[in-house]
C-alpha cells in the first residue's frame, strides 16, 4: 500500500478527540477507501495533561500549536476554533508551507475564507472544510460538486444544532431556555462562546460559506443580517403551534437583480414544511438548482461523531488526491456581491408584543399597523406574564417588510409596550 497520509492535529476537544476515534475505529476501512493509511503523527492543544479518553502517547506532542504548520506531516487539521488568533496563524503558516489544511472552523472561513483559499491555490495545497457547515452532512460537497452544473436560486436551512436542539426541547417538553442550553453544551454541540449559537452568529458564518458556494461570490459574512432565539418565549412557541407553525432558526441566502440577500432569523415554519420536522441537533439545507430542482440535505449538524466523520472524509479526499479550488471556483473568480436590502422583500410576519393590561393598547397597536400599511390577518391576546404584562400576537397578511419595520418604529417608545417586540418571518 502507498505511503501513509501524515496528519498534524491541532485541537483535541469534542471534534479533535472524535477524529482520533474515527481514524482508530475505522482504520482498515479508511485505508482501503483512501488507497493508503491515514495516520496522526503530531498533536497540539492547550492542556497536555487532560484526560481525553484516547491514548495520545503514540503521537508527538507540540507545545507551540502554530509550529504544527512545519511538523513533518502532509496535512494540518485545525480544530481549535476562533476566527482569528492561533487557528488563523496556523492555517496561514501551513498553507504557505504547502501543507494541506482541513478545518471545521466556520468563523475563520467566514472572515478569512477568500484569503486562505487564495493562499491554498498559490501553494497547490488543499483547503477543505466539510465539517464547518452542517457538521456531518456532506453539504459542501453537495453544492461544490454535486450541484456544480446548476444556477442556484436560493439556499436556506437550519444551520445551528444548538438552537434547533433548544427549540425542539422547549417545544416538546415546555422546558426553559437556559436549562436546555446547558444540556446542549454538555452534549458538545455549543460553541466555546454559546452566544455565537443563540444569537445567530454561528448560523450566519455557515450561511456566508453556503452562499459563496451557491452563488460564486466571496464569503460576505458582514452582509448577513443575523438575530437569534435569545428573546423567544415559551409563549411564542405555543402561539406558533396554535397557528399551525413551528419556530426554527433559519438562514436564507438568495441572489436576485438587487444583489445578494443573506439573513439568519427565527422563522415560523408551517407544519407541512420539511424544516418543521427537523428536531434536535439535526440540520437541514435546501438548495434550489435550475436543472436539478430542489435538493434537501439533512442529518446531524453538530456533535463529536458526525463532525469528525466530515473531517475524516476531507482527509480521505486529500489522500486520494481529489481536491481543487476550495470554493466553487478559483478564488480570483469569486465576485463581490452587493448586499440586497430587506425592505422590498414581501412576506408575512409574526409580531408579538408584551403590553400593559389597560384599555386602548390594542387600538394603539392596530393604528400603528394601519398607518404603516400593514394588514392584520389574525390577532391573539393572551393571559398575563409574571410581571402582569399581556401578550399580543399578530400575524400579518403578505406585504413589504419595510411596512412592518415602519409600524414597529411608530410604536417605539410607547408607554404601552413592555420590552422589545418579537418579529419573526413566516416560511410557508
Ligand atoms: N462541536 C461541534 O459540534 C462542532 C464544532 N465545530 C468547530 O470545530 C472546532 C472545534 O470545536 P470543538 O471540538 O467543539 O471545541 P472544543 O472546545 O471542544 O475543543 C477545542 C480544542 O482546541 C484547543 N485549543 C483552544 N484554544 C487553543 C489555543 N489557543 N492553542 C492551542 N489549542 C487550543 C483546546 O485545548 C481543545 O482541545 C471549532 O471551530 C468549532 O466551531 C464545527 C462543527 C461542529
Ligand atoms: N455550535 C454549532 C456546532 C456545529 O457547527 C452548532 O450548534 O451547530
Ligand atoms: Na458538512
Amino acid at each position: 500500500m502507498a505511503q501513509a497520509l501524515r496528519v498534524a492535529l491541532a485541537g483535541l476537544g469534542t471534534v479533535g478527540g472524535g477524529v482520533i476515534r474515527v481514524l482508530d475505529e475505522n482504520r482498515e476501512l479508511i485505508a482501503r477507501r483512501a488507497g493508503r493509511p491515514i495516520e496522526v503523527v503530531a498533536v497540539s492543544a492547550r492542556d497536555r495533561s487532560k484526560d481525553r479518553g484516547v491514548d495520545l502517547s503514540r503521537f508527538a506532542w507540540v507545545d507551540d500549536t502554530a509550529a504544527l504548520a512545519e511538523a513533518d506531516a502532509d496535512v494540518v487539521v485545525e480544530l481549535i476554533g476562533g476566527a482569528d488568533g492561533p487557528a488563523l496563524t496556523l492555517a496561514r503558516r501551513a498553507l504557505s508551507a504547502g501543507r494541506h489544511v482541513v478545518t471545521a472552523n466556520k468563523a475563520m472561513l467566514a472572515h478569512h475564507g477568500l484569503e486562505l483559499a487564495a493562499a491554498a491555490e498559490a501553494s497547490g495545497a488543499a483547503l477543505k472544510f466539510e465539517a464547518a457547515v452542517a457538521g456531518g452532512i456532506p453539504v459542501i460537497k453537495g453544492l461544490r460538486e454535486g450541484a456544480a452544473a446548476n444556477a442556484i436560486a436560493r439556499v436556506y436551512g437550519i444551520l445551528n444544532g444548538t438552537c434547533n436542539f433548544i427549540l425542539s426541547k422547549m417545544e416538546a417538553e415546555g422546558r426553559d431556555f437556559a436549562d436546555v442550553l446547558a444540556e446542549a453544551q454538555a452534549l458538545g454541540y455549543a460553541e466555546a462562546d454559546p452566544s455565537f449559537d443563540i444569537d445567530g452568529v454561528d448560523a450566519a458564518h455557515k450561511l456566508s460559506i453556503l452562499a459563496s458556494l451557491a452563488f460564486g461570490t466571496a464569503p460576505a459574512f458582514a452582509q448577513v443580517a443575523a438575530s437569534g432565539i435569545r428573546h423567544l418565549l415559551a409563549a411564542d412557541i405555543a402561539e406558533a403551534a396554535a397557528l399551525g407553525y413551528r419556530v426554527r432558526l433559519v438562514g436564507v441566502a438568495e441572489a436576485d437583480g438587487a444583489g445578494l440577500f443573506q439573513r439568519v432569523h427565527a422563522h415560523l415554519v408551517r407544519f407541512d414544511h420539511p424544516l418543521a420536522h427537523v428536531t434536535g441537533a439535526t440540520n437541514a439545507v435546501v438548495a434550489e438548482g435550475n436543472f436539478v430542482g430542489r435538493l434537501l440535505f439533512q442529518g446531524a449538524g453538530a456533535g463529536e461523531g458526525p463532525t469528525a466523520s466530515a473531517v475524516v472524509a476531507d482527509l480521505i479526499d486529500i489522500a486520494r488526491g481529489e481536491f481543487g479550488p476550495p470554493f466553487a471556483m478559483p478564488a480570483a473568480a469569486l465576485t463581490e456581491a452587493a448586499a440586497a436590502p430587506s425592505g422590498e422583500r414581501r412576506g408575512r410576519a409574526y409580531l408579538r408584543f408584551a403590553v400593559a393590561d389597560r384599555v386602548g393598547v390594542l387600538a394603539e397597536i392596530a393604528a400603528a399597523m394601519r398607518d404603516a400599511g400593514v394588514s392584520i390577518e389574525s390577532l391573539i391576546q393572551r393571559g398575563a406574564l409574571a410581571d402582569g404584562s399581556v401578550l399580543v400576537a399578530i400575524v400579518t397578511h403578505e406585504g413589504p417588510e419595510r411596512c412592518v419595520a415602519a409600524a414597529l418604529e411608530r410604536l417605539r417608545g410607547s408607554q404601552s409596550l413592555h420590552g422589545e417586540p418579537m418579529w419573526m418571518h413566516l416560511l410557508d
